[in-house]
């Protein structure tokens, strides 16, 4: 089953006078990941969706939501997978493709049937991320060793953290998507610090493998007027194009980015220095 759920765009005026349920409920997206569904979240920011998908002993077939219009979900739209669980199946039109944790799936715009699977008795979590596409790009599959890495940060800014750059255009053609995946190494718990915003994008964060009991603080809002909300474990949370989106764990942990918008050029962001930031 595919259950579906709608946010429209604030704008960062009206968001400086959201208190703290207020801003739960317009960013944070806290129910990805329940037994034998696919849980969608469908933004009015760049009209990007993302959501999650955990196969039961059943496999679980992606199905088109009203909010599409659509005969069927990629239609008109590109699918990104990454899975965060055991190892999984994602079956797109006949072709399986097998993803081990932290692995990727682009599917491209046109295909018919996504159908998501467990192998044996472990339990994978797919993360999906979709945009729409003008155009058909060939489905492939992103192991970890195809990434783009990146090191960033050092033990003493406690920011040291590993960029796998997964579905970006150097690696795979897509129409607007870019995803991937950070890593915190132990110790270090700050991401996306020093922050930028990116007015060209919109983008989404996902966080996962946060040890139990542990939480994140995670940063948005203009530079000049940040707000915080609490995360915990296999949370997401949309930021806008106007927004900072950055997060301190009390723990390391490792999170998804995914993109949507104007353009496909990763450092087109604006930094914002942390002397800068109220
Ligand atoms: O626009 C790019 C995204 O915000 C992330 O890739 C940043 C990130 O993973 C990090 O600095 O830790
Ligand atoms: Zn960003």
């Amino acid at each position: 089953m595919t259950n579906s759920d709608f946010r429209y765009a604030t704008n960062p005026v009206d968001a400086r006078r959201y208190g703290t349920s207020e801003l739960r409920e317009h960013f944070l997206i806290d129910d990805l990941f329940v037994s034998g569904q696919i849980n969608l979240t469908y933004s009015m920011y760049d009209r990007y969706i993302v959501g999650g998908a955990m196969p039961a002993n059943e496999k679980v077939q992606l199905e088109t939501i009203s909010h599409l219009k659509s005969d069927y979900f990629l239609e008109r739209r590109e699918l990104g997978v990454i899975n965060v669980g055991d190892k999984g199946l994602v079956i797109v039109d006949g072709m399986e493709y097998e993803l081990e944790k932290k692995e990727a799936l682009y599917v491209g715009r046109g295909s018919k049937e996504v159908s998501f699977a467990k192998v044996g008795e472990g339990q994978p979590l797919f993360y999906l991320n979709s945009a729409p596409a003008h155009k058909e790009c060939p489905t492939r599959k992103v192991g970890k060793k195809d990434a783009e890495v990146v090191h960033l940060g050092d033990d003493l800014n406690s920011n040291k953290r590993i960029i796998n750059k997964l579905i970006v255009n150097s690696v795979v053609e897509t129409c607007q998507l870019q995803m991937g995946l950070t890593e915190l190494l132990p110790g270090n718990v700050w991401n996306t610090m020093p922050a930028h915003t990116h007015s060209r994008r919109m983008e989404a964060y996902f966080y996962f493998d946060l040890k139990e009991g542990q939480t994140i603080s995670h940063f948005m809002g203009e530079p000049q007027n940040t707000r915080h909300i609490f995360m915990h474990n296999n949370q997401a949370i949309l930021s806008p194009e106007w927004s900072i989106h950055s997060g301190v764990g009390t723990s390391n942990y490792s999170f998804i980015w995914g993109m949507a918008g104007e353009n496909l050029d990763y450092s087109d962001m604006d930094t914002c220095e942390p002397h800068e930031l109220r």
